[in-house]
């Protein structure tokens, strides 16, 4: 059964929480497009700054609570056996795909935008359905199209408008391990398949909205929101730099997102929530976060050292970062997967509301 994670929350603190959950997201990304729409370059340097910021601000911290997720996530206490089998997942999941980086950096690469793809679409489809109303998501169809949608919004329109700069970070990808060619990928970056792919996910988008408008019935505030949020995303990524606009979209999106959600299934943080004090909540979640992140910090050092390529520049540290991500995030989608499992966030009805 579907579970209602606000049972017990009073409409305002309802309303209280997702305000501060999903507005500050939209004003950042807002005032990116206004000063992007404005004429300002935003130096390369600077560009990089909410990707690095990551590292220790939502971002990588996001996962490091995945061993007591999804005992939560059931209405469970996390038990010794349950951490260690997420140990163990993360460890041979996780192992295997990085020593796939050293062996097929290519399609390791591309499997990570695919990866990244789902996994950024299944976080919006949790939040639209418990934060922001997704009552028009009806039917299991559209929750298919809807995580096809928001997962492409960061993968692939950045592709529409900066064939340049995705070529560039894909390609340091590769070369931390080896010579830095995308074989025939590079095809991906000739204008008539951007085109394609472009105007193919404008159609999917286009449908999907429609679909959701169609279900919507007379109380469409959800649609609405997801409307105006693919809208606004649609353009934040087709114009604003790359590496800033997903270095945002990271933590300040799609992480804070997951954060709430955990905060959501820890029965301590979610009391703290309901009588509306966010700074116990948070600071609990910074409590079971902080372990794992500092160990994910050393090993992104030990990383480092073993790569054959050389990350020393801006871009490479910004690309062994962010493979080091890809080899935590295979085992933390199969965390996440068994999260939506447990709340059934893929089946049509409403967890959550
Ligand atoms: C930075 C960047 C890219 C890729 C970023 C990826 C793939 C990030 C994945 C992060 C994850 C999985 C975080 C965990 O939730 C693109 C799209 C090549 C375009 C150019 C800029
Ligand atoms: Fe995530």
């Amino acid at each position: 059964m579907a579970v209602d994670r606000f049972a017990g929350f009073s409409s305002a603190s309802r309303r209280r929480l997702r305000t501060a959950l999903l507005v500050p997201s939209w004003v950042v990304v807002a005032v990116l497009v206004v000063t992007v729409a404005a004429g300002a370059t935003i130096p390369p340097g600077v560009q990089y700054v909410p990707l690095a910021l990551s590292v220790v601000v939502f971002g990588l911290p996001h996962g490091a609570v995945d061993h007591l997720a999804v005992a939560r996530a059931r209405g469970t206490t996390p038990t010794r056996r349950g951490v260690l089998a997420v140990g163990a997942l993360y460890l041979l999941l996780g192992g295997a795909y990085a020593a796939l980086w050293f062996f097929a950096p290519v399609f390791a690469a591309v499997a990570f935008i695919a990866m990244t793809w789902f996994h950024w679409g299944q976080g919006d489809l949790h939040a639209a359905v418990t934060f922001a109303g997704g009552d028009h998501l009806e039917t299991r169809v559209q929750r298919v199209l809807f995580v096809v949608v928001r997962g492409g919004l960061p993968m692939l329109v950045p592709l529409l408008g900066f064939p340049e700069t995705y070529r560039r970070v894909l390609t340091a990808f590769v070369a931390l391990f080896g010579e830095g060619s995308l074989g025939s990928w590079e095809q991906l970056f000739e204008p008539r398949v951007r085109l394609v792919l472009g105007g193919g996910f404008l159609a999917l988008t286009i449908v999907t909205l429609t679909l959701g408008r169609l279900r919507a019935g007379a109380n469409d505030r959800g649609w609405r929101i997801d409307a105006a949020e693919t809208v606004l995303l649609w353009i934040y990524f087709l114009t604003v730099p790359p590496l800033l606009a997903v270095g945002t979209y990271f933590p300040l999106w799609h992480a804070i997102r997951h954060v709430a959600r955990l905060l959501l299934v820890d029965d301590d943080a979610a009391d703290a929530l309901r009588s509306g004090r966010w700074l116990p909540a948070l600071g609990r979640f910074a409590r079971d976060a902080a372990p794992l992140s500092a160990l994910s910090v050393v090993l992104l050092a030990g990383f480092a050292v073993a790569v054959p390529g050389d990350p020393r520049s801006d871009l490479g540290i910004a690309a062994l970062y962010l493979v080091f991500v890809a080899v935590l995030t295979l085992p933390h989608i199969v965390v996440v997967s068994a999260m939506d499992r447990a709340e059934g966030v893929w089946r049509p009805g409403k967890p959550g509301r």
